[in-house]
């Protein structure tokens, strides 16, 4: 009798040390995981920004072959009236900082309100090589009498 009450209290003992023991290895792995997250780790790490690669023969129409549209996209239309404009000139606008340089994006996703437009980005930013703005820029249904010089250099260079 009095063996087995030893027994059970030093199987509840050996219990409570178990749970002890794993509660602090949770601990452990929450205050690595908090570290980790104030050092910046967490963040999606800046990636390098690919310098542009002509496709050969078409004179600089990345944009365009990704979108798969043919001369008059809009990556290409944001660009020919960028390089119109006195004020802003696209081989200017290579603005450096910690992460490498800020590059025009190959692609616009332009969709109605409730199209699926967000989902569509969050997919696509899934992709390693895609860098994509953090907040849709609505230059186009709101903001299109700021010009071209605010949207280029307040939203779309990545
Ligand atoms: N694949 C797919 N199939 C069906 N529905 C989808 C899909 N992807 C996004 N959604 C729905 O699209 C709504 C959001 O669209 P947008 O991102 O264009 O919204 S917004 O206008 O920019 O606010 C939003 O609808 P609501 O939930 O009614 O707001 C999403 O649920």
């Amino acid at each position: 009798m009095g063996c087995s009450k030893w027994s059970a209290a030093f199987n509840f003992g050996h219990l409570k040390a178990q749970s002890k023991l794993s509660v602090f290895f949770t601990m452990v792995l929450l205050f690595t995981y908090l570290l980790y997250c104030l050092n910046g780790y967490c963040d999606s790490l800046p990636r390098p920004v690919y310098e542009h690669q002509p496709v050969s023969g078409n004179d600089g129409a990345e944009g365009e072959q990704f979108l798969g549209a043919h001369n008059a996209s809009p990556v290409s239309l944001v660009r020919k009236q960028l390089s119109d404009s006195p004020n802003v000139h696209p081989s200017n606008i290579s603005i450096a900082n910690n992460f490498g340089s800020k590059k025009f994006p190959q692609a616009i996703i332009i969709g109605v309100k409730k199209g699926g437009t967000r989902a569509l980005l969050e997919f696509l930013r899934v992709h390693p090589d895609v860098r994509a703005v953090g907040a849709e820029p609505h230059f186009f249904d709101r903001f299109y009498d700021k010009g071209l010089e605010w949207y280029s250099l307040k939203h779309i260079l990545l």
